[in-house]
């Protein structure tokens, strides 16, 4: 079945990521089916929202059989381009950027941190969790093709030049992790991720909607 993935509401697209692994983790249990009530305990989503997100892809579970793994699977592979790797570079090795090349990113979707940048002599050379530490003024020289993803993980001010020259060698989209507002393009897209921002949220859901789990 062909999808128009622009038809597909954001709120429903940023789903895909959590449905995607538990159906993986059903499908390698050797489980065919799965009903929308089980979906929702294991994924804390409530079940109608998980009916009208399904119903974006074609799929149309069957009353006391459940939806099809695999027809979901195959649809969030395509969607996700689970099978195209993605490769992101990390610009700022300390406390955060850190964290996240010792994660393995690739375990659970095709994003890879390739290559990683800093300005601290002492780190650059470096590996952190297999990734090479590279010196920030080489950026040009060593990516002159670009990458497609950035993560920022720098100090506030550093953080537009940075995205300057991120932009102009080809990055299209940057998880910023500063608390900067970046100024860019229409074309390029940014996701910033606040956590004190989450966790005043976390705090205000709890207060106000304590009997929902979640968002
Ligand atoms: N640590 C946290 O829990 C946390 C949480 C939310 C947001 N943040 C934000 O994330 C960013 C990073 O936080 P952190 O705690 O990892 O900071 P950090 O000071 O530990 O790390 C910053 C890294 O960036 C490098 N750096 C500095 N200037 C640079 C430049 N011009 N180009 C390239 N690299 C440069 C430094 O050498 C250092 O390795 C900050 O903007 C911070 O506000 C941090």
């Amino acid at each position: 079945m062909n999808i128009d993935q622009s038809k597909i509401p954001q709120a429903t697209a940023k789903r895909l990521p959590l449905y995607y692994r538990f159906l993986k983790n059903l499908h390698s249990s050797g489980k065919q089916r799965v009903s929308s009530a089980e979906l929702s305990d294991a994924v804390k989503v409530d079940s109608a929202t998980i009916r009208r997100d399904f119903s974006y892809f074609g799929a149309l579970g069957k009353k006391g059989y459940g939806y099809n793994v695999n027809y979901l699977l195959s649809f969030f592979r395509k969607t996700l381009d689970q099978d195209e790797l993605t490769k992101v570079i990390l610009i700022g090795v300390g406390n955060l950027g850190t964290a996240f090349l010792h994660y393995n990113f690739s375990k659970n979707n095709n994003t890879e941190i390739f290559a990683a940048f800093d300005v601290a002599e002492d780190k650059i050379g470096t590996t952190v969790g297999e990734v090479p530490i590279l010196h920030l003024d080489k950026l040009e020289e060593h990516l002159p093709d670009g990458a497609p993803v950035a993560i920022l993980t720098v100090p506030a001010p550093a953080a537009q030049s940075i995205t300057d020259r991120l932009i102009a060698i080809g990055v299209k989209g940057i998880l910023n992790f500063t608390p900067a507002r970046l100024n860019v393009p229409d074309h390029i897209r940014i996701h910033h991720i606040d956590l004190a921002v989450e966790l005043q949220s976390l705090v205000y859901f709890l207060k106000h909607y304590p009997s929902e789990t979640s968002v």
